[in-house]
């Protein structure tokens, strides 16, 4: 059975006091409710495309979701690949009125969709809910800062050996291992801004160099980080990167 959203207070246990409440935002990120669905997506399903009107907030509670944006002059760019426990659809919440990219499942997924009202009053009334919610905006501020770092100082050959180190890390805190979603060179060549000859020929490199193995599943193994370590781009009055020698400091 489904976890109490309100669950009670463990202060709450005197007979003749009404029990205190407590609001779990694991269980409201989890289930149906007044204003939020969760709802199945398969493999390849779109969940919204660049320029449809935004009034939901999605969170991811299984699965990877593809977030892109296509240019006028018919080009695709892949912004990011987003995993369990990430929000996305979250600049309805901020005034717009429309999407500024499409999102699409990748794998089987299960996605909460939370009403703009009811995500907006959850926000303002749900102080443990704004906590998860402020935790998870400002984990994507250093990420994009960091992509962005990327595509600016770090060659093409970088790019790809950081996002499959990126990838491989999906979901969990350990070893970087197996790729979890299947990513086609396509893909990454559309992540890295490059094209799919050049990733193609770059993964024959880390593969032939024992950093990566692809029989029928992609492997990743840590000494890939030395291709993004050794040379990382020097960011001016920058000493030491935290996390350096791990996945934290790319
Ligand atoms: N660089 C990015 N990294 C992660 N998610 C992004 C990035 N850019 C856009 N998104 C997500 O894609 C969503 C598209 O719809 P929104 O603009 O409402 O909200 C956007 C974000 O949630």
């Amino acid at each position: 059975m489904a976890k109490q959203l309100i669950a009670k207070s463990p202060t709450a246990a005197k007979p003749s006091t009404k029990p205190k409440l407590t609001f779990d935002p694991s269980v409201f990120l989890k289930t149906d409710g007044p204003g939020r669905t969760v709802g199945k997506y398969r493999k390849d399903q779109p969940i919204f495309s660049q320029g449809a009107a935004a009034d939901v907030l999605f969170y991811i509670v299984s699965g990877t979701v593809k977030i892109v944006v296509h240019s006028e002059q018919g080009k695709e760019a892949v912004i990011a690949l987003l995993g369990q426990d990430d929000f996305f659809g979250e600049g309805c919440l901020a005034g717009q009125s429309h999407r500024l990219s499409a999102a699409t499942a990748i794998t089987d997924s299960e996605i909460l969709r939370i009403t703009k009202p009811v995500a907006l009053k959850t926000l303002r009334e749900q102080p443990a809910f704004s906590e998860v919610f402020v935790s998870h905006i400002l984990a994507r501020t250093i990420r994009v800062e960091a992509d962005l770092i990327d595509q600016l100082f770090n060659s093409s050959e970088k790019r790809l050996a950081r996002a499959l180190l990126l990838l491989a890390n999906f979901g969990n805190d350990g070893k970087p291992q197996r790729v979890i979603a299947k990513v086609s060179q396509e893909m990454l060549a559309d992540m890295i801004g490059t094209t799919r000859s050049r990733v193609s020929h770059f993964m024959n490199k880390f593969r032939k160099m024992g950093f990566i193995d692809y029989n029928g599943h992609l492997v990743i193994h840590s000494s890939l980080l030395n291709v993004v370590l050794h040379d990382q781009p020097h960011i001016a009055g920058v000493k030491s990167v935290e996390g350096k020698g791990t996945l934290k400091g790319l």
